[in-house]
């Protein structure tokens, strides 16, 4: 190795380095700007942040990922929108669960997420204005749908204003090295259900699988006591300082969970958006192909189409219908029209930016 060229190299990104922090805080200054025209109001703008980060991963010359960059401008957004307003964000708690992962993820470390004891409370928290936003798990690959989340989107006054799509990776974790001596294994009942066989194939009958509230919980019981392990994110190790006995064990290779951020905010279009709603049918024959047909019609992509008892009356059912566009985009609108004309109930739960990390 030649200690001439490392020099050479290092000087070169240590001046870089001064263009780069100069250059972050003449943006930081723009968006504070932005912010004091925004004088008091909503400050938070997803559909910008999707443009600024397709952008970015359209300009991206290499060799850094387009994830990579995404990932990094993510965080220099996180950090100028602090300077204009610290965002709140409620998440289902406690502390090292994949729904903190997942606002960690959406809204940078700028964000100040608040941990909460249910999928409820976080929505209350929300709905009282007493923090800003909530991330709630809608859907699994492996396991379905996350149905207090469904109930709730019927009821509540917010709106969907983003997704994010988390993959999520299941480790067996314990205080000590070693599968042997595990009596039980503390997880929640979706994490254990994801991880079935691998349990099957790898530990004895004998030991129990628990069902706690959190795979964040299961980790927390598991760093208490030696005969037990636990399944859970890599945040959950970290945050009890347990051992991995083995990583990625979840039985579906493409294990991913799909998060809602809820807020009481209506977004713009960005030409790549998702449109959600909830619907009901009259209860008679052919009441469901009746609805859906004109959605074909106007070309309308249909992503998602999810039934759940409506809780109204026996074998009532509304039914969760995603959509690929904005519903100010006019093909989207007419699909919403027809379908208003058609349902009994139809309530439009939001239009906003897919997924861009
Ligand atoms: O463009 C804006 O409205 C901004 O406030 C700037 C900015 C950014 O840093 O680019 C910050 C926060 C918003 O959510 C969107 C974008």
């Amino acid at each position: 190795m030649s200690d001439h060229l490392l020099k050479q190299h290092r000087d070169a990104i240590d001046a870089i380095d001064v263009d780069i922090l100069h250059l972050l805080n003449q943006r930081a200054l723009h968006a504070r700007e932005i912010g004091e025209i925004k004088g008091g109001g909503v400050i938070y703008r997803p559909e910008r942040e999707a443009q600024v980060l397709r952008r970015i991963q359209d300009l991206n010359p290499g060799p850094l990922p387009d994830e990579a960059v995404a990932r990094l401008f993510r965080e220099v957004m996180s950090e100028c929108l602090a300077l204009e307003k610290p965002l709140s964000i409620a998440f289902l708690g406690p502390e090292g669960t994949f729904s903190q992962l997942a606002a960690t993820k959406h809204f940078g470390h700028g964000a100040h997420v608040v941990a909460c004891s249910s999928i409820d409370e976080a929505f209350r928290m929300v709905e009282a204005r007493t923090l800003d936003y909530v991330v709630a798990p809608v859907e699994n690959s492996t396991e379905g749908a996350v149905g207090r989340t469904l109930d709730l989107m019927v009821t509540t006054p917010l709106k969907i204003c983003g997704e994010v799509v988390l993959r999520i990776h299941h480790h067996l974790l314990r205080k000590t090295p070693g599968l042997a001596g595990i009596r039980r294994v503390y997880s929640h009942a979706q994490s254990l259900a994801q991880c079935h066989e691998w349990l099957n194939k790898n530990l004895p009958s004998e030991v129990e699988r628990v069902s706690v509230a959190s795979n964040a919980e299961a980790a927390r019981l598991a760093s208490l006591d030696p005969t037990a392990a636990a399944i859970a994110g890599q945040a959950a190790a970290e945050r009890f300082n347990l051992e991995k006995l083995a990583g990625s064990i979840e039985d579906e290779p493409n294990n991913t969970t799909r998060f809602l951020v809820l807020g009481f905010q209506d977004v713009g279009a960005t030409g790549k958006d998702r449109t959600s709603i909830v619907v009901s049918a009259p209860n008679r024959p052919g009441a469901v192909h009746q609805l859906l047909a004109p959605i074909a019609a106007s070309g309308v992509s249909m992503s998602k189409f999810e039934s759940r008892p409506s809780r109204a009356g026996l074998w009532d059912y509304v039914f969760f219908i995603d959509l690929e566009g904005h519903c100010s985009e006019p093909h989207v609108a007419e699909a919403l029209e027809a379908l208003r004309a058609r349902a009994s109930y139809v309530k439009l739960l939001g239009s906003y930016p897919q997924a861009v990390i």
